[in-house]
């Protein structure tokens, strides 16, 4: 192994993992910790459910990833966050970088979440996306980490010990040797991070060439654009021609939908004219066995392997608030995750075999349910959302973020 990454959430890690494979390494996804030796490939990505954990938790559970990693042979870490750089001022992209550092002794790390071909920019350490600060873009209104602040170095300096710098603009357009300059600048000033800009995907290729020789790196998937580029300027990674071959897909189709963000609300907005649809009313039914039952009864026929089926639990802002404020923050998300997992072990217990998932949190506790342990990563639908193939179980899997994919995603994504 080359590269040993650590991934804070499930669709952040395919998405990843997506990202190395398109540029050429041999990439495996293992879920959770691992409990044997780590499998064989250029890159492992280990896909953590720490995003929304407690922070002693996040912090114990990717040390564990680090050391498994490292003991695996991975030659340099990359620590997975989201491109909307979702945390709480609690953590846990601070504290776990913090730990990172000190594991790896590595006093300095870039994080830059810029991921341009899925529309986010970080110009001045301010995140965009689109043309919308952060703040302004719906992540203010996430369910479980409300983004109010697009000002990326005064957010990680709320999480972190170490001091937080800026690699500019002007100094990422002058490429890899000015960002080395300038991160040692930082770092002879007592900085720990830098946030650095990055507008296109030239940008992301000259951090990553930046940082070959840092320990641990720190961002979105687009950050790890560059990094496999390094491995073979150093001659320890071979070109691989079919990176992301699948085996064949079979068996009925379905789509289970948790996130409520802006696009997957839309995506079921279009599914809604043209594909089977069940939209679960969580607020007038918070109960996992009623829910079941209810889309048990409703996929009685309609599951296919011609077109899908499409079941979401999402829903917009205010519907959200409600029902947090009726049952709190944490216990509506668990009630509507562990609902959508009972959904999808009905489902492939129905004969599908081939799943979207929309949500982070939502793909953690679906894989989790169905007991996954290593994904296969195959071509990408959209940027940043491959499908992928669970071994030994044999079935195709897609984990979309929330965030993610064209309005017609759903429609288009069994293709
Ligand atoms: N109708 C709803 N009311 C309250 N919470 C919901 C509802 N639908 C989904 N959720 C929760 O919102 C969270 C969405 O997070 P996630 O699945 O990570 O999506 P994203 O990828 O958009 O971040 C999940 O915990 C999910 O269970
Ligand atoms: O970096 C990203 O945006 C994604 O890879 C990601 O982390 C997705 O998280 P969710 O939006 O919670 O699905």
């Amino acid at each position: 192994m080359l590269l040993g990454c650590i991934a804070d959430d499930f669709t952040g890690a395919t998405d990843l993992a997506a990202m190395l494979v398109a540029q050429g390494m041999r990439t495996v996804q293992v879920i959770g910790l691992p409990d044997g030796p780590i499998p064989e490939a250029d890159a492992v990505v280990i896909a953590l459910k720490s995003r929304n954990a407690p922070p002693a938790d996040a912090v114990r559970d990717s040390l564990a990833a680090c050391e498994a990693l490292l003991g695996g042979g991975a030659q340099q870490i990359f620590f997975k966050y989201c491109s909307t750089f979702d945390s709480t001022d609690a953590g846990n992209i601070g504290p776990v970088a913090d730990a990172l550092l000190r594991r790896l002794q590595a006093g300095f790390a870039i994080a830059c979440p810029a991921f341009p071909a899925n529309n986010r920019f970080v110009f001045q350490g301010h995140l965009f996306v689109g043309t919308a600060l952060l703040s302004e873009s719906g992540m203010q209104d996430h369910p479980l980490t409300p983004m109010r602040d697009a000002n990326l170095v005064r957010v990680l300096t709320r999480q972190t010990g170490g001091g937080v710098g800026l690699v500019p603009f002007a100094v990422v357009e002058q490429g890899a040797a000015a960002i080395r300059a300038a991160v040692t600048q930082l770092a002879e000033r007592g900085r720990s991070y830098a946030i650095a800009d990055a507008v296109t995907d030239a940008h992301l290729l000259v951090l990553g060439e930046a940082c070959a020789e840092h320990a641990l790196v720190t961002g979105g998937s687009g950050l790890a654009m560059g990094l496999p580029e390094n491995f073979r300027r150093k001659g320890v990674l071979p070109d691989r021609g079919d990176a992301d071959a699948l085996p064949p897909a079979a068996g009925n189709m379905a789509v289970l939908a948790g996130s409520c963000s802006r696009a997957t609300l839309a995506q079921i907005g279009l599914a809604r004219g043209h594909l089977p649809t069940l939209e679960l009313d969580v607020l007038t039914t918070p109960d996992v066995a009623a829910l079941l039952a209810e889309a048990t009864e409703w996929v009685e026929g309609r599951l296919s392997s011609e077109r899908p089926v499409v079941i979401a639990a999402s829903a917009p802002p205010e519907r959200v608030l409600a029902l947090q404020n009726r049952l709190g923050r944490n216990a509506a998300s668990l009630l509507v995750e562990e609902a959508l997992a009972a959904i999808g072990e009905m489902l492939v217990a129905r004969g599908v075999g081939r799943l979207v998932v929309a949500g982070g949190e939502t793909s953690g506790a679906v894989v989790r349910r169905l007991g996954l342990r290593t994904l296969r990563i195959g071509p990408q639908i959209d940027p940043g959302i491959p499908w992928t193939f669970a071994e030994p179980r044999g079935l195709h899997l897609a984990l979309k973020s929330g965030n993610f994919g064209a309005r017609d995603f759903f429609l288009r994504a069994f293709d």
